[in-house]
């Protein structure tokens, strides 16, 4: 494993118009690390995800990428829950392939469905693969999207507040599967998340944006609310 930082943020600044979100931001991504991002409302969490998909520009400041960040393939991005109705049709199994539809042949080549077999695998879904995603458990959606997200074996791994809305055994179910793509895949992961808890039970490095400013660290460093203790 690489000792190079996967990614490198240096005095980072960005403000839409006279809004300034944060300046002098600095942080490093290493290969494999499990790194979790928080901050109330609108500080600039997503932003800060735009800025590194480089979907946005910064006002300041330069983000250097290491090589094995090649292409966008390099990249996994699982958005919050989203809820299917229960009479969604497909199979978890077709849903995950739905993200190869891209292919120049109406059906799977032996590679698509070697990759569609190894993430049914990482996420814990073989069993299930044939199971109707609409009647599935939200832990079980919310899998089948972190499998989706995965197909092409990405180097990083984002989630965007992927737990919010879910019950606690779900949200435990989902954080242990991508634990599993972080130490097990070898996966280097941003976790964007409000769930205090949840960051200081699976995470290892942390950054918290406040308003104009930030402070980061490990995890073990964090400090619980009373109010978050008996989640
Ligand atoms: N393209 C844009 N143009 C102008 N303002 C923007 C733009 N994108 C985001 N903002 C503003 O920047 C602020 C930060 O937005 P951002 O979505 O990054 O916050 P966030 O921390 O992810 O919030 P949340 O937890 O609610 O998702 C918000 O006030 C938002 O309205």
């Amino acid at each position: 494993m690489s000792d190079q930082p996967l990614i490198q943020v240096e005095h980072l600044a960005m403000a839409f118009g006279t809004r300034k979100l944060f300046t002098d931001l600095s942080f490093t991504l290493k290969q494999g690390d499990f790194f979790c991002l928080l901050g109330a409302n609108g500080t600039g969490k997503t932003t800060i995800i735009k800025l590194l998909l480089q979907q946005l520009h910064p006002t300041a400041g330069t983000i250097s990428f290491n090589e094995r960040l090649k292409s966008a393939a390099d990249i996994g991005y699982v958005p919050q829950f989203r809820n299917l109705s229960g009479d969604y049709p497909l199979s978890i199994k077709n849903f995950i392939s739905l993200k190869l539809c891209n292919s120049f042949t109406p059906w799977l080549s032996q590679r698509e469905k070697q990759a569609v077999t190894k993430a049914l695998q990482q996420t814990g879904l073989t069993a299930k693969q044939n199971q109707r995603l609409g009647t599935s458990s939200g832990g079980e959606k919310q899998r089948a999207y972190l499998a989706q997200a995965i197909l092409n074996q990405p180097q990083l791994l984002i989630l965007d507040e992927p737990t919010a809305s879910l019950d606690q055994d779900a949200k435990y179910e989902v954080l242990e599967t991508v634990q599993h793509l972080n130490q097990v895949s070898g996966m280097t992961i941003i976790f964007i998340s409000h769930d205090w808890p949840l960051v200081k039970k699976f995470g290892q490095h942390f950054l918290e944006l406040r308003a104009g400013s930030y402070i980061s660290g490990s995890t073990t460093e964090l400090q619980l609310k009373k109010e978050d203790e008996n989640v």
